[in-house]
């Protein structure tokens, strides 16, 4: 991680440490002393104790103690591996009620569940492990994890989060949480942005698209999250809407049986007497049991006559109704404002004689906390699991309170069960409202973690997981293929040296065996060359040397006398062609090797080449013909002297020399007198 110990890289090394160890110390003093709040939430103190070892284990990575950074760190990587896979693992594969037993001990009254952090926090702390554990690779994975760490706290902690409906199991509670981690972030990032230098290009070639797909997996998560809210939204409106059915048909029931006793009142020419009363209204008594008073009020010239007449009371009375309905509703429902839990639904019906005469109004009071009592017994969803609380008006009617931790999601639904008939309603069948009752569904955590899909939170595993493949690959991809190109461009070079090598050795070995200037073989050539033939007799060898060669060189200039020397050997490998092997034996001197050539032959070649100097276009300064005088000599018999044959060559050239030049000497072997010569010496 930390490539070089230059003063910059000292630099960041001390901002890390400085940054972790504030984390460090924040996660202390928030889990002691600084903000009881966040300590007294379960989640949020296993979230700092796991930031805690976090900070710990990155403090020793700034001192590249990489041992004791790892021991502290690989454990911890494993337990936050097994609590992302809790959070998204299906409940039916690890049941959180099966996975919490072995930790009741440890973890009562409160459930595992409360125990585990926000998906968010996990998933931070999950990277920041994984990208000191990576180490001296960080270089490659490290900047997306913390790309993908910030987007999802801002994602968390910005304003926008508040317009999601997102589940609060899955995200952040605290903004000192968010502090800690923010820091470590900050700390884990100033490490590694010193060894960025190298591989800047494959960073950036890696990072763009990658970070395009987080974005568009934090985009989708939130989407799903949505999605996943709405199925709960859903369900929790499906059990209101039951509920209210259920209020519903219990207030009609008992508003049909009133109206059987309407009718039947109706009938009698006078009210009841008491005891025909009590009679009469035993059964609704009976069977409704949250009926508070049920009263005949009798109708006296015109004018309602209050306290009734017939008064059948409960054995708590309740409060009188405060307003009385008019004389011509043909049935009213009032709501009396009454404290909450007390309030009461008064219903009243007209009595009248078949000519329409008004005798008088039944009356009857219930008590809606005992009537919705009666109506919802038993929670549905689990017993102690759901909470359930029926208000008005924002105040609370009926409660039915949960045993386990609240979560902080709640489902409302207005039910409209009750109709409501106002009194100053001069159409008396028009249902107007409503009685504004509405109920409030909260589960606790361990039910809303059963409910909840965990479709989004596999999203986020899956997408944060892919974007880090897409980055590492493009990112060695980019590197591999700079790698690529570098090599290329070295083996480039390396062909080009070795073929400039090559031609220079071929350039080498053709000087050694060749005459720089006049291109022909050279003496150590001739000598190689009559060696490979020297079975190849008789082998004549012609010695040439340029009359008077020195003269141009005087009166010419040695540009010049280089110039004949070229012409001479130009001339000379023309005239010969491929009955023999021509090269400079030194100076202004050649040598002809023929193989296979008799002497006789050779003196022939030999006077071609004396004649075709002689006749070409090269003088001397005063205008005299260039001439050159040969000496030949052959060898028959095995084996080859070749030094000797030169030196034989040599003795005719002297005398052709000394015989006035521009001509050809043959050597004849005076000592054993043996001479192939067929054929008289040429001269000029
Ligand atoms: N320009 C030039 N001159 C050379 C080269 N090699 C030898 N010479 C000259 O060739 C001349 C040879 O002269 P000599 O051996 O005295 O003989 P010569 O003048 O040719 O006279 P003869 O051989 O007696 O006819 C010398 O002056 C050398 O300097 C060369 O490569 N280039």
């Amino acid at each position: 991680m930390w490539y070089t110990s230059t003063p910059v890289v000292r630099h960041y090394r001390l901002l890390s440490q400085g940054l972790t160890l504030l984390a460090l110390v924040l996660a202390v003093a928030s889990l002691t002393v600084l903000d009881t709040r966040v300590a007294s939430l379960p989640a949020n103190q296993t979230t700092l104790a796991l930031a805690l070892i976090v900070a710990i284990g990155q403090w020793r990575w700034t001192r590249k103690g990489v041992f004791t950074s790892a021991l502290v760190l690989w454990p911890l990587c494993l337990c936050l591996v097994t609590l992302l896979f809790g959070t998204c693992a299906p409940e039916d594969w690890l049941s959180l009620e099966r996975l919490s037993e072995p930790f009741r001990w440890l973890t009562t009254p409160s459930t595992l569940l409360d125990w585990r952090p926000p998906l968010v926090e996990l998933v931070v702390l999950t990277l920041l492990t994984l990208g000191i554990l990576a180490r001296t690779r960080s270089s490659l994975g490290v900047p997306l994890l913390h790309m993908s760490c910030l987007l999802l706290l801002l994602l968390d902690q910005t304003p926008l989060h508040h317009w999601l409906p997102s589940a609060a199991l899955l995200h952040a509670h605290s903004l000192t949480v968010t502090a800690v981690l923010g820091l470590l972030l900050a700390g884990q990032w100033v490490g590694v942005v010193s060894g960025w230098r190298p591989t800047r290009d494959s960073l950036r070639r890696g990072l763009w698209p990658s970070t395009l797909l987080v974005v568009m997996t934090l985009a989708l998560w939130q989407y799903l999250e949505i999605q996943a809210d709405g199925e709960l939204q859903y369900l929790g409106q499906r059990e209101g809407r039951a509920m209210e059915e259920r209020l519903a048909s219990e207030f009609n029931d008992f508003r049909h049986s009133l109206q059987h006793l309407q009718v039947f009142l109706e009938q009698s020419p006078l009210p009841p007497s008491t005891e025909r009363w009590q009679h009469l209204t035993r059964p609704l008594r009976d069977h409704f049991p949250y009926l508070a008073t049920l009263r005949y009020v009798e109708v006296t010239g015109g004018n309602v006559r209050s306290p009734a007449t017939t008064v059948v009371p409960r054995p708590t009375d309740m409060p009188q109704p405060a307003a009385v309905p008019p004389p011509e509703a043909q049935i009213t429902t009032l709501a009396i404002d009454a404290p909450a839990p007390t309030m009461k639904i008064t219903l009243s019906l007209p009595i009248r004689r078949p000519g329409g005469k008004l005798l008088g109004h039944l009356a009857a009071t219930l008590s809606l906390s005992a009537m919705a009592e009666n109506m919802y017994t038993h929670p549905p969803s689990g017993a102690g699991s759901l909470q359930v609380r029926l208000t008005y008006h924002n105040r609370l009617i009926k409660e039915w309170p949960m045993e386990g931790h609240p979560a902080s999601w709640t489902v409302s639904v207005p039910l409209d069960a009750i109709p409501l008939h106002r009194p100053d309603n001069k159409a008396a069948t028009v249902d107007t409202a409503y009685l504004p009752l509405e109920l409030t569904l909260r589960p606790d955590t361990r039910l809303l973690t059963r409910l909840r899909s965990r479709l989004p939170a596999v999203t986020l595993m899956l997408g944060l997981l892919f974007s880090q493949f897409l980055y590492l690959t493009l990112f060695s991809q980019h590197q591999m293929a700079s790698q690529h190109r570098a090599l290329a461009r070295s083996n480039g070079d390396l062909r080009r040296e070795v073929r400039t090598r090559h031609r220079l050795q071929q350039q080498l070995s053709w000087l050694a065996d060749h005459d720089e200037l006049t291109g022909l073989p050279n003496r150590r050539h001739l000598q190689a060359t009559a060696q490979t033939w020297r079975a190849r007799l008789p082998l004549s060898v012609i010695l040439v040397d340029i009359d008077h060669f020195k003269r141009i060189n005087d009166c010419l200039g040695h540009a010049e006398g280089d110039r004949v020397l070229k012409a001479v050997g130009r001339l000379a490998q023309e005239t010969l062609g491929d009955d023999g092997l021509l090269g400079r034996y030194g100076g202004e001197e050649f040598l002809v090797i023929i193989p296979e050539g008799r002497l006789a032959e050779a003196s022939a070649v030999a006077e071609r080449l004396r004649r075709a100097v002689r006749q070409a276009p090269l003088a001397h300064h005063d205008g005299t013909p260039l001439t050159i005088s040969l000496g030949v000599a052959c060898q028959d018999q095995a084996p080859l002297d070749l030094a000797r044959l030169i030196q034989q060559a040599d003795q005719a050239l002297y005398t052709a020399k000394h015989q006035g030049r521009d001509r050809v000497e043959l050597f004849v072997d005076t000592v054993d007198g043996a001479s192939d010569l067929d054929t008289p010496p040429f001269t000029a």
